[in-house]
């Protein structure tokens, strides 16, 4: 009942050792709380929480006018919605280095397992747009060590990411992946790489785990698990494509309900009552207090 059972203390540590097993670890963006306790139930280790999807469901654009404090609670109502350990992308960090270091904290009390940074200027844009700038490396070096000071858990997964690969070429985004480890980044996230080589460049200059980001229509090909275990990445991030599945649902039942006047040849594609029911644990409320649950489902809903 009320879902969770582990602390966010047990989560980044459950995160730490399932990076440290060198396995691929898939991790969809989820679109909201309840999406994130599907990617459990459907046997994910991690959910990831997008700044893009977080934007678009406020109707914004991804260009950095969501706030630290919007996405904590954000966050947090997710947090408490799945045991799994969830990584938050925290776009800039919201402003200067220190606030960066505010952003940390937020995310730890949360309830979160890490978060990850990057190297572009405010207005950010998404990472396999043109016209992209970066900060000075100098800059994203004292972002990172801003957040490393703020941490207070160890556990709490500090990514770096580069967008430095569309701006200023591989050799460049690779000597700033070393510099930004140097700094205290647990982990890097090389964004929008465009082949399989560019991923081997960076899993040859470091040691710490590599996050490949999958997002679709961008400039990164849907390399698959098996590929991208050979490459010896450590996450496979999976962003908007539950966003764009639900939307692209959602929108083909409105036209349909528009057009027929009636969601009847929808029906099959509905997730059931008694599917979100049971996703919801409406049986573990019952056996607390049975005035909750005491009706009984028609068959076939
Ligand atoms: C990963 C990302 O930062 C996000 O916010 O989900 C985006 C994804 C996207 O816009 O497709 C990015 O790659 O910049
Ligand atoms: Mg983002």
């Amino acid at each position: 009942m009320l879902h969770t059972r582990t602390t966010p203390a047990e989560r980044r540590r459950a995160l730490r050792e399932r990076l440290a097993t060198g396995r691929l670890l898939p991790m969809p963006g989820a679109l909201n709380p309840l999406s994130a306790r599907l990617i459990q139930d459907t046997g994910f280790e991690a959910a990831y929480l997008s700044g893009a999807v977080l934007a678009a469901d406020l109707g914004l654009p991804d260009i950095g006018l969501t706030t630290s404090t919007e996405i904590a609670a954000r966050a947090q109502q997710t947090t408490r919605a799945t045991d799994l350990p969830v990584l938050i992308d925290a776009d800039t960090g919201f402003g200067e280095p220190m606030n960066a270091a505010r952003t940390v904290q937020l995310m730890e009390d949360a309830g979160l397992a890490g978060l990850h940074l990057e190297d572009q200027v405010n207005p950010k844009r998404c990472g396999h747009l043109d016209g992209k700038t970066v900060t000075s490396r100098e800059e994203m070096v004292r972002r990172i060590k801003g957040a490393v000071d703020a941490r207070r858990d160890p556990d709490f997964l500090l990514m770096a990411r580069t967008d430095a690969r569309s701006v200023e070429g591989l050799d460049a985004a690779v000597d700033r992946a070393k510099a930004y480890v140097d700094a205290g980044a647990d982990a890097i996230f090389p964004e929008a790489l465009t082949g399989e080589a560019e991923f081997e460049a960076f899993r040859k200059a470091v040691d710490v785990p590599l996050l490949a980001n999958l997002t679709e229509f961008g400039k990164t090909p849907l390399l698959d698990t098996r590929t991208l275990e050979n490459l010896g990445y450590d996450i496979a991030l999976y962003p908007v494509t539950l966003l764009r599945l639900a939307m692209g649902a959602v929108e083909d039942g409105l036209r349909t309900l528009a057009a027929e006047g009636t969601q009847e040849s929808l029906l099959p594609r509905m997730q059931t009552r008694s599917r979100l029911y049971e996703l919801l644990g409406y049986g573990d409320y019952a056996a607390f207090d049975s005035a909750v649950h005491d009706f009984t489902l028609p068959p076939g809903t």
